[in-house]
């Protein structure tokens, strides 16, 4: 099977080394192709077998498996460069959420996939969401299963939950990264700890917390239980947390990411309803 990434930006990238490096497919198998070519041209001195493409639709004819990485508004230019290559047998791949497999069926005639990856995907772990067109094939949907399983837990969701969902695998990482780094640099102003050991030690304690979810020792709430004794000072911390409205920081943040979805979702409505005018 050959793989065509087109559009090699910061998640094409990870695409493309996490699917190496989880050893999903050879380097010789993937062509990547993008705007700027050098940032394709970049890639290919980390990964020297990589087949670079400086005409999309040769991409797309030489490749049976095409995941899409630009930015939400330049899918359908794409879509429209690309749609007489595209047969029946091959397979469209969007990784991002504001476009349907709905809508890309009315374009491409192959088989259409959208798969939203994580940045954990780079690392071989974490979630990644798959949601199949209508017209995807069996085969496909399990190539895509097996695939994604190299770089992380493929997760099929419905349309309706794309946002939250995405907002918690994808967007999750930096909105807790952002509270980390907040957590990190409190500790060293308030107190006589340096930055750099603040950082290390916030760093495993979070790998840690990672460890003890994964291995299924404690869940959230158990977590919480246990490191809170009574009396104790955790108790302290957790009273300014509960006194600090977080639900609502965190009910404010699910509605600003589903209004800026619901603004994009409009006006790539217009681009794919001009298409099939
Ligand atoms: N960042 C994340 O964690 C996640 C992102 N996504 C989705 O991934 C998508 C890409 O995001 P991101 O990688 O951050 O964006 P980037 O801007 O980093 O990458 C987009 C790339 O697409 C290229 N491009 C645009 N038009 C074309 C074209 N016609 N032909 C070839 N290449 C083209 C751009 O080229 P040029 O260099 O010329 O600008 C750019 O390199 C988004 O839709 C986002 O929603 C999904 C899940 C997680
Ligand atoms: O399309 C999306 O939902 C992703 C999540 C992070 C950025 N873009």
């Amino acid at each position: 099977m050959h793989i065509g990434i087109i559009g090699t930006g910061n998640m094409g990238t990870i695409l493309t080394e996490a699917l190496i490096n989880g050893k999903a497919v050879c380097e010789k198998n993937i062509s990547i192709t993008n705007r700027t070519i050098e940032k394709a041209n970049r890639l290919k001195q980390m990964y020297p077998n990589l087949q670079i493409e400086t005409d999309i639709e040769q991409l797309v004819e030489k490749s049976d498996l095409i995941f899409l990485c630009t930015k939400p508004l330049d899918i359908h230019p794409v879509l429209t460069k690309i749609k007489d290559r595209l047969t029946r047998d091959q397979c469209l791949v969007s990784i991002t959420s504001p476009i349907s497999v709905e809508q890309l069926e009315t374009v491409v005639p192959c088989s259409c996939v959208r798969a939203i990856p994580s940045i954990t995907n780079r690392a071989l772990s974490g979630v990644c969401l798959l949601t199949f067109g209508e017209k995807c094939t069996d085969v496909w949907k399990n190539v895509m299963i097996g695939l994604l399983s190299h770089i992380g837990k493929p997760v099929i969701i419905d349309q309706q939950i794309t946002r939250v969902a995405s907002d918690i695998v994808s967007c999750g990482p930096a909105f807790f990264s952002y509270l980390l780094q907040k957590f990190i640099d409190a500790a060293v102003s308030e107190t006589n700890i340096d930055k750099e050991l603040a950082t290390k030690l916030a760093a495993d304690m979070f790998i840690g917390m990672g460890m003890l979810i994964e291995k299924k020792y404690y869940t959230f709430p158990e977590l919480q239980k246990k490191v809170t004794v009574r009396g104790g000072i955790t108790g302290e911390g957790i009273n300014v947390l509960e006194e600090s409205a977080m639900e609502d920081i965190f009910r404010k943040i699910f509605r600003a990411t589903h209004n800026k979805f619901d603004r994009e979702i409009n006006i790539i409505k217009n681009q794919f309803e001009f298409h099939n005018v």
